[in-house]
């Protein structure tokens, strides 16, 4: 049988960067779904025809021809017959960098000039069925995050398209899901404020994250590598307010763990001071968990200590105080049910009083 397969998309465009492959993506021409059934290929998606390998287990996609047809990302007609040819497969990407193929003998295959976007350093759409899909607009937003220390900046005229597509009101027309999922692999770039910053020119803030208030004079990136994603969102959102960002949390119907660390991040800046009296730390400390869930304890302390640019020994001082304390003295004086937890409060509050700590408010009662 004469089917051709290219290896396409991410896979070519990273090792012409000399980065690392993960996923290696195929697309085929010249077959029919049943041909690649017949040689042991296994069909999986259900809106288009993409196949696994039947020993890499790889995706290979019959080549394919999109047009748009009413609203949303459903609205496609998909044409994906056996003589569908490579180029119209590469035309329906979203960027040149993108768009490149390469056949089996190795070479490439490149009408859209990625090879030369490459070269320039540039996010240039492949042709104006660009605007079809609203999801580029963070797709190009994500790449320009990845790829910034390359150099790499949006074309003037993909910003444009960027721009009407914003200006449409697609973008409205994206499920969170897929919303959260480019912003996810954004916070996990070296660049995640790039991806904001790209969204704001492409007028698309303050539809896709409305509530967040957000500045494109922070400069907080280089303090932002040595932290997970979580903490991460949590430093990004760190300028809104409680309750717009438990509204955005709930829009974009944000996992747990990126939510909660968030949300007692932004709590402590609206609600607390960093110098405190002792039993506001211990009510402060019991609230997130401080003695039973270290560890989301640390990464929220790395984060508020961040950003109030104090300590974090001092901090890890105040928790370790408190966890000191121990039931087991007090139950052998007779303490018990909610005096045993009164008293246990009390010996934290005291124990925390006595540190010699910049953290501690060190004045007369009627203050913090
Ligand atoms: N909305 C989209 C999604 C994908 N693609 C095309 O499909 C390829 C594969 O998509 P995907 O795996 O999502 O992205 P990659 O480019 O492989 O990047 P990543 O490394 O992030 O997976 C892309 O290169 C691009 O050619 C597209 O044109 N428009």
């Amino acid at each position: 049988m004469s089917y051709q397969v290219y290896l396409v998309g991410g896979a070519v465009r990273d090792r012409l960067l000399k980065l690392p492959v993960i996923d290696q993506d195929w697309v085929v021409t010249g077959a029919t779904p049943e041909q690649l059934e017949q040689q042991g290929f296994q069909q999986v998606g259900k809106q288009f025809p993409v196949f696994l390998h039947p020993k890499t287990k790889e995706e290979y996609a019959l080549a394919r021809r999109e047009k748009k047809q009413g609203q949303g990302y459903t609205g496609f007609i998909c044409d994906f017959s056996p003589n569908i040819t490579l180029e119209e497969d590469l035309e329906r990407r979203d960027l040149t960098i993108n768009a490149i193929a390469q056949n089996e003998e190795g070479q490439l295959i490149d009408p859209f000039h990625g090879q030369q976007d490459l070269h320039d350093r540039l996010l240039r759409h492949v042709s104006n069925a660009f605007v079809e899909d609203p999801l580029r607009v963070l797709r190009v937003a994500r790449f320009a995050a990845r790829f910034q220390s390359f150099g790499f900046n949006v074309a003037d005229e993909t910003m444009s398209l960027m721009q009407q597509i914003s200006d449409s009101g697609e973008l409205n027309s994206l499920s969170p899901e897929r919303i959260w999922r480019e912003l996810e692999k954004a916070l996990a770039t070296d660049h995640p404020q790039t991806f904001f910053k790209v969204l704001a020119k492409a007028n698309a803030m303050p539809i896709l994250f409305s509530n967040l208030t957000w500045s494109e004079q922070d400069n907080s990136e280089d303090a932002l590598r040595s932290l997970t994603n979580t903490q991460r969102w949590a430093i990004i959102c760190r300028h809104t307010q409680l309750q717009d960002l438990k509204a955005l949390h709930q829009t974009l119907r944000c996992p747990n763990q990126y939510k909660l660390l968030a949300e007692q991040v932004r709590d402590f800046l609206e609600n607390r001071q960093v110098c405190m009296m002792a039993e506001n730390w211990e009510a402060w400390l019991m609230s997130v968990n401080a003695i039973k869930k270290p560890q989301p304890f640390e990464k929220l302390i790395q984060v508020v200590s961040l950003i109030t640019q104090t300590n974090l020994k001092d901090w890890l001082t105040l928790r370790n105080t408190i966890a000191k304390v121990n039931a087991a003295s007090l139950i052998k004086q007779g303490y018990a049910g909610a005096e045993l937890g009164e008293a246990l409060k009390q010996e934290r509050v005291r124990n925390l009083a006595a540190l010699n700590s910049p953290l501690l408010f060190q004045g007369d009662a009627a203050s913090p």
